[in-house]
């Protein structure tokens, strides 16, 4: 099936409902403070409440994974839904599965988020570059072939992230041409960026995105990359119940652009936020007011 690239249907939604990211985690907790029981049937009730709530509503949404296969075949059986829900209901999504392996392995990772015959097939999904960025080809080339997009880690929100993202290697340019001395997590994204240029203009145009989370030492411009070059979208977790605030995304990543989107070098940078507005609900008036009292600070 042929699609608008990614990052331009991703810019679409931004422009049309503003910059925000709502994150699916279906926490336990958020179980019970939404009157639902910790099992399947209320991992499926809240999955589709939000989908429900927010679809037509909020840019992209985000279910984490994790809090799926936590339940085994039954929980990825009611993401392979809630995907299909989202599908259906004209709602972009993102997997964030964090994914990586080598070649020949993530092949099969990337047919099962990124085909289109894949039964748990996203718009997106979130990839870990530690076995090298290289390794992670046979999704970057199958987005492109599908119109999908990834989302490769780049500076986490975590603080233990710190040791290894941060930590000094000599890397090689494209064709192996020296690049020098570069952060690790700098490494990735002119990798990326490398990517996103070799597309530019085409069918796979800024495929690659980076996360640049934004609690870790993200004040000011100082979460330290130079993403001038990326050419892709950035997603920043980390807001709310992280610590992170509208002003701190102001601060990162400049002040919104015309159409709404918030920054100016490529782009767009889309802010996820999950519990803080979860915990909002489980009514769908109260979740939409919470993404729009959010949405509304991001821009405003
Ligand atoms: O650097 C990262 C990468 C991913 N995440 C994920 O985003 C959400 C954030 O949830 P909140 O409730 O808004 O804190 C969650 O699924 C993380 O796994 C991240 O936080 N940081």
């Amino acid at each position: 099936m042929s699609r608008a690239p990614f990052r331009a249907r991703l810019a679409d939604a931004v422009a049309e409902h503003g910059p925000l990211c709502v994150g699916i985690d279906p926490h336990p907790g958020l179980l019970k403070a939404w009157d639902l029981d910790v099992d399947v049937a209320g991992l499926e009730s809240f999955t589709h409440r939000v989908i429900d709530a927010l679809a037509g509503h909020v840019a992209l949404l985000k279910p984490q994974v994790a809090l799926y296969e936590t339940f085994g075949s039954a929980g990825l059986g009611v993401l392979e839904r809630a995907l299909a829900h989202a599908r259906e209901a004209g709602v972009l999504t993102l997997a964030d599965a964090k994914r990586g392996d080598i070649g020949s392995t993530m092949a099969a990772y990337a047919h099962a988020w990124l085909a289109d015959d894949a039964p748990l097939a996203a718009d997106a999904v979130t990839l870990s570059p530690y076995l090298g960025v290289g390794a992670l080809a046979p999704a970057l080339d199958l987005a492109v072939a599908t119109g999908r997009g990834v989302f490769v880690l780049t500076r986490t929100s975590n603080p233990e992230a710190a040791g290894v993202q941060s930590a000094q290697a000599w890397v090689a340019g494209p064709g192996g041409s020296p690049r020098g001395m570069r952060e690790v997590a700098q490494s990735v994204i002119d990798a990326l960026a490398d990517h996103n240029a070799a597309h530019a203009g085409g069918p796979g145009e800024g495929t690659a995105g980076a996360v640049v989370g934004l609690t870790r030492g993200t004040t000011g411009r100082d979460h330290g990359l130079d993403l001038s070059a990326l050419g892709g979208p950035i997603l920043v977790p980390g807001l709310g119940a992280q610590g992170g605030t509208p002003a701190d995304v102001a601060a990162a990543f400049g002040a919104p652009g015309p159409s709404g989107a918030l920054g100016a070098d490529g782009g767009p940078v889309v802010p996820v936020s999950a519990r803080e507005v979860l915990t909002s609900g489980p009514s769908h008036r109260a979740l939409r007011a919470a993404v729009d009292a959010l949405n509304g600070t991001l821009t405003g």
